[in-house]
This record gives C-alpha cells, sequence and structure tokens, in this order.
C-alpha cells in the first residue's frame, strides 16, 4: 500500500515514518510539507543518514489524493478541519492525528480549541479510533479520529471500570503528566530547555482541551458519568505520560477482584498490560512502544481506587496508535510493525 504523511517533519510525522518504513504491507512512504518542499527527509533529521533518500512534497490535496491509498494528518489543530473534506475519496482512507475531529458536538470544538470546527459530515463520518475499544467501528471507518495522547492513557486505565458501570459518577480526579515531545516540535519559551529543567508545571487547569474528548467518551460507556476534574503537567523528560486516576466505586471491592476485572476485560487486547497485585508501571516501561501499562489498587480506608495508566505519547498516545487503527482498518494482524520491546534505559 502506498501511504502520505501530512506533517511529516513533526514529531508524530516522524514517528510514523519510523514504523511505517518498517511495515510489511507498505510499499511506498510519501512525505508532504506546507513549509520545506524540495527538502531531502535526512536534512530535517540526521538521524536517517543512510537511511532514507526521500524529499519532501508540497502539500497539494490533489496530489497526495492520486498518489495514496491511506493518509495519515499529522498536523496542528485546525489544519485538518480544513484538509480533510479536500481529502475525502472513495479510494482512500485518513487517519488524522490531531483533536479535529474527534468531538462529535462541533460547537464543544470551538469551546475548547477556539477554533472553526469540521464540517458536520465530517465528524459524523469520522470514528473514535481507540484501538482497544472500537475495534468493529475502525474497521468499517474510512475516516479515523485517532485519540488524543492524555485521552488515551485516562480511558484505557478507566474503561474496564466504567463500561461495567461501577463508578461512582462525578468523583473521577485524573492527575496527568506529560514528557515535553507531546508538545511538538515547534519551539516555545514553555517548552525551552531552561523553563523546563529541574523544574514541574501545570498547565491549561480546568481548560484543557482533552477534556471534552474524555467526558465524551465516557458518557457515552456510562451516561450516569459526566464531568471529570483533569490536570496535566510538563515534566522534564522527553517520552512518556503518566494518568494517575482517583476515583470512588459505587460498592466495597476486594483488590484482587478488581485485577481479575482488568485482565480479563484486557485479555485479547495485546497492547494493555495489567500488572500484578501491588506492582504499579513507569513511564521507561512502555517507552518507545506501543504498550500502555496499567497498575491499580483499592483503598478500602476511603473507598478509592487509584489507577495508574502510561504510554508513550508518540507511539500508543499519537503514531503507534495511528498504525495500530491502520493495520485494523485493512485486516492486517494488529501487531504489524508495532510488536517491539521498549527502550529501557
Ligand atoms: N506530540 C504528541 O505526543 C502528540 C501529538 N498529537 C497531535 O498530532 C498532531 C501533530 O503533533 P506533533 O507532530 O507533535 O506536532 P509538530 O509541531 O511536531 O508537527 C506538526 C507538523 O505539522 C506541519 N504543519 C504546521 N502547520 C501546518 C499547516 N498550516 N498546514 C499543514 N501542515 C502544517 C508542520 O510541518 P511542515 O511545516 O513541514 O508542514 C509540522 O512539522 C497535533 O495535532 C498534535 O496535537 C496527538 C497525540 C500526541
Ligand atoms: C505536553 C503537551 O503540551 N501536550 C499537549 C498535547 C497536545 C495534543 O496532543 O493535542 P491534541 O490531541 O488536542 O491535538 C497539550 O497538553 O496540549
Amino acid at each position: 500500500m502506498k501511504v502520505g504523511i501530512i506533517g511529516a517533519t513533526g514529531y508524530g510525522g516522524i514517528e510514523l515514518y519510523r514504523i511505517l518504513s518498517n511495515h510489511p504491507n507498505v510499499t511506498r512512504c510519501n512525505l508532504y510539507t506546507s513549509s520545506d518542499e524540495g527538502k531531502p527527509y535526512v536534512s530535517v533529521y540526521p538521524h536517517l543518514h543512510d537511511l532514507c533518500s526521500d524529499q519532501l512534497h508540497p502539500l497539494e490535496p490533489e496530489r497526495v489524493k492520486e498518489e495514496n491509498e491511506v493518509i495519515f494528518l499529522a498536523t496542528p489543530s485546525g489544519v485538518s478541519a480544513n484538509l480533510t473534506p479536500k481529502l475525502i475519496d472513495d479510494r482512500v482512507k485518513i487517519i488524522d492525528l490531531s483533536g479535529d475531529l474527534r468531538l462529535k458536538e462541533a460547537g464543544q470544538y470551538e469551546k475548547w480549541y477556539k477554533k472553526t470546527p469540521a464540517a458536520e459530515h465530517v465528524l459524523n463520518d469520522a470514528v473514535y479510533g481507540l484501538s482497544e475499544i472500537n475495534r468493529s467501528k475502525i474497521k468499517e471507518a474510512q475516516i479515523i479520529a485517532n485519540p488524543g495522547c492524555y485521552p488515551t492513557a485516562t480511558l484505557l486505565g478507566l474503561a474496564p471500570i466504567v463500561q461495567n458501570q461501577l463508578v461512582k459518577p462525578k468523583t473521577i480526579i485524573v492527575d496527568a503528566k506529560s514528557g515535553v515531545s507531546g508538545a511538538g516540535r515547534k519551539p516555545s519559551i514553555g517548552t525551552s530547555f531552561v523553563e523546563l529543567q529541574d523544574n514541574l508545571k501545570i498547565y491549561k487547569v480546568h481548560e484543557h482541551q482533552h477534556i471534552p474528548e474524555i467526558e465524551q467518551q465516557l458518557h457515552e460507556w456510562d451516561k450516569e458519568v459526566q464531568e471529570i476534574t483533569f490536570s496535566t503537567h510538563l515534566i522534564p523528560m522527553t517520552r512518556g505520560i503518566m494518568a494517575t486516576i482517583y476515583v470512588e466505586l459505587l460498592e466495597d471491592w476486594e483488590n484482587k477482584r478488581l485485577l481479575d476485572l482488568y485482565k480479563q476485560f484486557y485479555k485479547d487486547k495485546p497492547f494493555v498490560r495489567v500488572r500484578d497485585e501491588g506492582v504499579f508501571p513507569s513511564t521507561k516501561d512502555v517507552y518507545g512502544s506501543n504498550y500502555c501499562d496499567i497498575g491499580l489498587k483499592f483503598d478500602p480506608r476511603t473507598n478509592r481506587l487509584t489507577i495508574v495508566s502510561v504510554i508513550d505519547n508518540l507511539m500508543k498516545g499519537a503514531a503507534g496508535q495511528a498504525v495500530q487503527n491502520f493495520n485494523i482498518m485493512f485486516g492486517i494482524e494488529e501487531t504489524t510493525a508495532l510488536r517491539f520491546i521498549p527502550v529501557y534505559p
């Protein structure tokens, strides 16, 4: 298959290239840019020396459609809302890594992203690509809204208990931390070395654009679950997200029973690994991989469950899950090009 990457010069783009250039079903990977056309890709990413002789092509929608059967968009929010309608074609499938197509209500997108939403027909057609949960819809989809990084960690951490309606509504608190590649390659003061190193910062308090995305999915699983408290922190590391989730349950549970529930829920899901009793994952356990690792412990004193969910933001949180969805869409074995041991140390 011929695949195209729009936004190839960004972190999501290079991660897509890293995976797709080793994918047995991908015969050609075309790279597109809105600013660096004609440049060799290796001049943007020198680690590709001797590994890649491709050039960056101009972003012309007609050409992109003609040259590819699958198009990955790894562009900042606001871009694919405008670009996707120009790329839609019966013989092309689209996988969008941005937040533009995830929220079903256009007004919600306007409110949280403060940008113009995509057309209603595009939002209606887009399938939310949380691979583990939405497999059957992903199989049939022409457009995938790939989930956000924080929502992936949070939703996989909560799915077993929310889908089984075990949660006391309004008690979900998510305390999440991300490595800096989550903010993309474009430099900013907030992501400069001096601001970050030796520092820990909370940001977008009660205003993070992933809040409505998480709530939308939780509400679909359990109509009683509505608002959550969700906070995000920047950690001085390159990759990784840890979502620590606190939630009250409707009844008393034994830890062992909860762990059994999680293990059963994820038993056929190769990229979700539930830890044994008393063991909690850290971000290095999934570094550079498509795994989501989960640990949990019930506190009978407070009737509260603590869930820890970790992912690599660029892999399971972006490019890895996008390729997992690509595999599902084309009936390719789900783990193809994605099953490798995380990088450690
Ligand atoms: N980084 C992460 O961990 C995650 C990112 N995402 C989402 O994935 C998307 C890509 O993120 P990321 O790779 O980190 O971002 P980057 O900033 O690293 O890269 C974005 C790329 O988009 C291209 N671009 C910028 N403006 C435009 C435009 N107007 N039209 C077309 N292309 C444009 C740029 O390439 P060029 O100038 O060459 O065109 C740029 O390299 C974002 O929407 C992000 O929110 C989702 C989950 C996790
Ligand atoms: C560390 C960091 O800054 N992370 C970004 C993640 C952005 C992202 O992935 O945005 P969409 O999913 O909405 O496209 C943030 O918190 O805004």
